[in-house]
């Protein structure tokens, strides 16, 4: 170890020093030497991250890190790949204690699925770590990547907008978008096995668009289009970017074309919602609606961005670069992650007719056998229903990880971690754990009727993430599920292939194809 240090702090001081002597007498430098320089920069570089001392206690490394790039190039390849080889990396986190290293160049990363450990982790570190703030120029102010301070005051002024009486109103556009999602997978119906991402995803998305922007737009509306593959294509871009450690640095990036088209990208988003904004203001200004707002009924449906208009207006809190962000983050964090779950969902009770049918009994007890539409008071009775919903997201969070970084020495069970590092809860993990007692990999909806069943701290199911930062969505998301199977229940019975289900992971998992579903007409 010392020699690794002495040699270390000697190629540096040479590689320095040969770097900035004084060159007024010397001739010019030529690139022969400026290339010896660089290699020999790297070279230490390398040796300093290979012998660097690890502290004494550490948890144990995960195999294969390389000097400089650590475990970075483990993580190339495309989407399959990434997620065969996050499920290696959970499982061998699974199998010593709960918590590993990794390096992401020379930089530690602890990978966790201990739940008290998870859950220390998710309420003492607020801050989100540099890989979330690649979004920064998009989703900056948003509740998903902010500063922890701004968090604070902006997650408190925020979470009335997401309280049961404002989502209630929202219930009105659930069910007319899942009756448009009915029809449009009508002809489908026993037509054999067909993706259905295609047709949730766009769905999902009026949804959250209209609940957050207030704007009519229908699902095949040319901008509902264009923002959609503006985020996909940014969230795909912010994956590139933590996979290869070269384009970390926002310079190199900025020269790449991945960096160029996420500007691209980002301008546009930027530009959408900035005219939904002026509009908007234009029109509640028109109608002097702002001070209507609080007087507002659980019927009418008052979008997030009449209500982040009026803090601003009535407290002066928000500004518009705000107010924009926010309303992205929102869209960007609900849409995908609610119709990669329906996905699931779908999935599991396709593959399981006898669940799939005691849904559809509760359902038809709920709504006494009647055609109508759902209502407010239908949802928390599906009480069967949201074990299901439970269950998938246990075995197939959409989101498998949250990080978060602490500027200080973070106290675990058995381990004090360093300041500034970052730490990885696999969510994934968490509900793979033994906790879940001997049946933990096994989809049985019904250990969530039965406490005895589950573990001790509810916390530990974490879909919608551990903690004071977890998701602000959560119902809205049940609530938006709860709707959508409701109406597909009704019209369809759901057939698939759990068997043939394959994974991949871009920031989401999700099956690597939907074809296996089908649907067979009830009526
Ligand atoms: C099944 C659906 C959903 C799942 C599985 C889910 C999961 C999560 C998870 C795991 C996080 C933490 C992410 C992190 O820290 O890296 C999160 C945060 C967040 N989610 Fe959700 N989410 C869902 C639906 C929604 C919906 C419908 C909305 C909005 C309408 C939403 C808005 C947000 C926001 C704004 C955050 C950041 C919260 C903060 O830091 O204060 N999510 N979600």
């Amino acid at each position: 170890m010392v020699l690794g240090v002495l040699i270390v702090a000697c190629c540096v001081v040479f590689a320095v020093w040969r770097l900035v002597k004084p060159r007024s007498a010397s001739p010019p430098m030529n690139s022969e030497k400026l290339v010896s320089d660089l290699s020999l920069s790297c070279i230490a570089l390398a040796l300093w991250s290979w012998f660097k001392p690890r502290s004494v206690k550490s948890p144990p490394m995960y195999p294969g890190w390389l000097p400089l790039i650590g475990h970075g190039y483990q993580l190339m390849g495309d989407e399959r790949h990434f997620w065969k080889r996050e499920k290696r990396v959970v499982e061998f986190c699974l199998q010593n204690n709960d918590l590993i290293e990794m390096r992401l160049g020379s930089h530690s990363l602890f990978v966790l699925t201990d739940p008290e450990d998870s859950l220390t982790v998710a309420n003492n570190c607020l801050e989100k770590p540099y890989i979330y703030h690649y979004a920064d120029n998009v989703y900056g102010r948003g509740l998903l990547t902010t500063k922890v301070d701004i968090w604070k005051t902006h997650r408190k002024l925020l979470n009335p907008a997401f309280n049961p009486h404002v989502l209630q109103s929202f219930v009105g556009e659930y069910c007319r978008q899942a009756k448009r999602l009915v029809s449009s997978l009508a002809s489908e119906a026993g037509n054999g096995p067909f993706d259905i991402q295609p047709y949730l995803v766009p769905n999902v998305l009026t949804t959250a668009y209209r609940t957050t922007f207030g704007t009519k737009v229908d699902e095949n509306s040319e901008t509902l289009k264009i923002y959609e593959e503006a985020t996909d294509k940014i969230l795909m871009l912010i994956l590139e970017r933590t996979k290869y450690i070269w384009l970390h640095l926002p310079f190199i990036y900025k020269l790449t074309t991945s960096g160029r088209e996420f500007d691209k990208r980002a301008k546009i988003l930027k530009d959408i919602t900035e005219s939904v904004i002026a509009n908007r203001k234009l029109q509640l200004k028109a109608a002097n609606q702002l001070d209507k707002l609080e007087e507002s009924t659980t019927e009418g449906l008052v979008p997030l961005l009449d209500r982040m208009l009026d803090l601003a207006d009535k407290q002066n809190v928000l500004n518009d670069d705000d107010i924009k962000e926010h309303l992205d983050t929102i869209v960007g964090a609900a849409y995908d992650t609610t119709a990669t779950a329906l996905t699931f969902i779908l999935i599991l009770i396709g593959s399981h007719p006898d669940i799939q049918e005691k849904m559809y009994q509760e359902l038809q007890k709920v709504l006494d056998d009647e055609d109508r539409d759902i209502n407010k008071h239908d949802l928390p009775q599906l009480v069967y229903m949201e074990a299901v919903i439970k269950e998938t997201l246990r075995l197939y969070p959409p989101a498998p990880r949250f990080a978060r970084t602490s500027n200080i020495d973070v106290k675990l069970k058995n381990y004090t971690l360093p300041a500034n590092s970052t730490y990885i809860v696999s969510l994934y993990g968490l509900h793979r754990h033994v906790m879940w007692g001997p049946d933990k990999d096994q989809f049985i909806p019904e250990r969530w009727l039965d406490p005895a069943r589950l573990p001790k701290n509810p916390n530990f199911f974490a879909a919608f993430c551990l903690g004071r930062r977890n998701c602000i969505g959560r119902l809205y998301g049940i609530m938006a599920i709860k709707t959508t199977l409701s109406y597909l229940l009704r019209h369809y019975r759901i057939l698939s292939d759990i068997e043939q289900l394959e994974l991949q992971c871009n920031v989401l998992i999700r099956p690597v194809s939907g074809h296996f579903i089908s649907l067979e007409s009830r009526v």
